[in-house]
């Protein structure tokens, strides 16, 4: 846990209590309804806003008692708003090097031509920010941030401002952003879907208060957190790549050393991925049927069940190995089933049915 801070902000209609120790790698989710307070830690992080508190990255103190804060610009972090802030007159090129140049040489950590290549920003360098696209505007913001050398990324809701095309065509570039770069990340974000896609860990944020951090997979499937219970409750595994791509446009995948075959991914073999799955999607057999579509016939053990979302559902967590599970199935089928925790059960899940 490297990024410890606690902050009291008192603004009289609003107040925000926030206690955390966050880890050093990956990405850390800060998600809450709108109004939360997820944008006011991040700009207390920052030191773009100044409450009573006590801030320290990797055992620099950047904020302790009344006296002790170190100025924005003296932190080593990159910020990437809502919206791109891109000087207009200036080139792509000269926009990038506005962050780059203010970093001695031999304090560059990330390179110019590891940005170009990482964010795809060639074919934009010799344009203007309004001959761009605002995906493309937000790829250049976000280039820029890394060029100055951050040793933490800060990102304000990046993808808010943009249209679905342009949101799925940047997820990619932060996802490599993620996993190609040994750089800790904290992503505001009230969307629910990009943190299941970007985040390792997650805070929940409500009206000020850390209700829930921790592992994200733990997190989506935690019996007292809001996640279980809506139409699109779903849990991420980690699994590993075996099969790229079958004859047939499969891609095999191990979790937990059982097979799991996904509608293509374009990743090499070998590497790990998360997977999505939707509790809806998951159907449950006391035995291993014969003569079904479902692709997929993973052997698991009930943990436990909740009421669903509907009084005719339940909710069921799982155990594959050491990983949770979600399956929303009938009340009267689980009564049919005889359904006991510590059972073993086989989960039916449709290859289609994952990401
Ligand atoms: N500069 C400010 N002065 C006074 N109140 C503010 C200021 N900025 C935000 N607030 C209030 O503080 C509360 C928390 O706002 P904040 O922007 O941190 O929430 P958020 O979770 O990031 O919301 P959103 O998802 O809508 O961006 C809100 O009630 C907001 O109206």
């Amino acid at each position: 846990m490297t990024l410890q801070l606690e902050f009291n902000v008192d603004r009289g209609d609003f107040a925000l209590d926030a206690k955390l120790s966050l880890p050093s790698s990956g990405v850390t989710a800060l998600f809450g309804r709108s109004g939360s307070g997820k944008t006011t830690l991040l700009r207390c992080i920052a030191g773009l806003e100044r409450y009573p508190g006590h801030l320290s990255f990797q055992g620099d103190i950047w904020q302790s008692g009344p006296g002790a804060f170190v100025p924005t610009h003296k932190r080593p972090l990159g910020y990437v708003f809502q919206e791109a802030s891109l000087f207009p007159h200036l080139r792509v090129a000269q926009n990038l090097e506005y962050g780059f140049k203010r970093i001695p040489r031999g304090q560059r950590r990330i390179q110019w031509d590891e940005v170009i290549q990482l964010l795809g920003l060639e074919p934009l360098l010799t344009r203007y920010p309004d001959e761009i696209s605002g995906g493309q505007r937000q790829r250049v913001s976000l280039g820029r941030a890394l060029l100055t050398s951050p040793r933490l990324l800060l990102m304000d809701e990046p993808l808010a401002s943009l249209d679905a095309a342009s949101k799925d065509e940047i997820l990619p570039f932060l996802e490599r952003l993620r996993d190609e770069l040994a750089l800790p990340i904290l992503y505001v974000s009230h969307s629910l879907e990009e943190v299941i896609r970007l985040a390792d860990h997650l805070v929940l944020l409500d009206d000020g208060k850390v209700v829930a951090q921790g592992n994200l997979q733990a997190l989506l499937t935690a019996r007292e957190l809001p996640f279980v219970q809506t139409e699109t409750s779903s849990t991420v595994l980690d699994a590993r790549v075996v099969d790229p791509e079958s004859e047939d446009g499969l891609t095999e995948l191990d979790v937990g050393g059982q097979p799991l075959l996904i509608t293509r991914h374009a990743v090499p073999a070998g590497l790990s991925v998360r997977v999505r799955i939707m509790a809806r999607d998951v159907g449950l057999a006391l035995a291993p049927p014969e003569g079904i579509s479902f692709l997929n016939c993973l052997r698991v053990t009930l943990l436990d069940s909740q009421p669903g979302i509907t009084p005719s559902q339940l909710l069921v967590r799982l155990k594959l190995g050491e990983q949770i599970m979600l399956s929303r199935i009938s009340r009267r089928s689980a009564n049919t089933m005889r359904l006991q925790p510590g059972q073993t059960l086989y989960a039916l899940i449709k290859g289609a049915a994952l990401s």
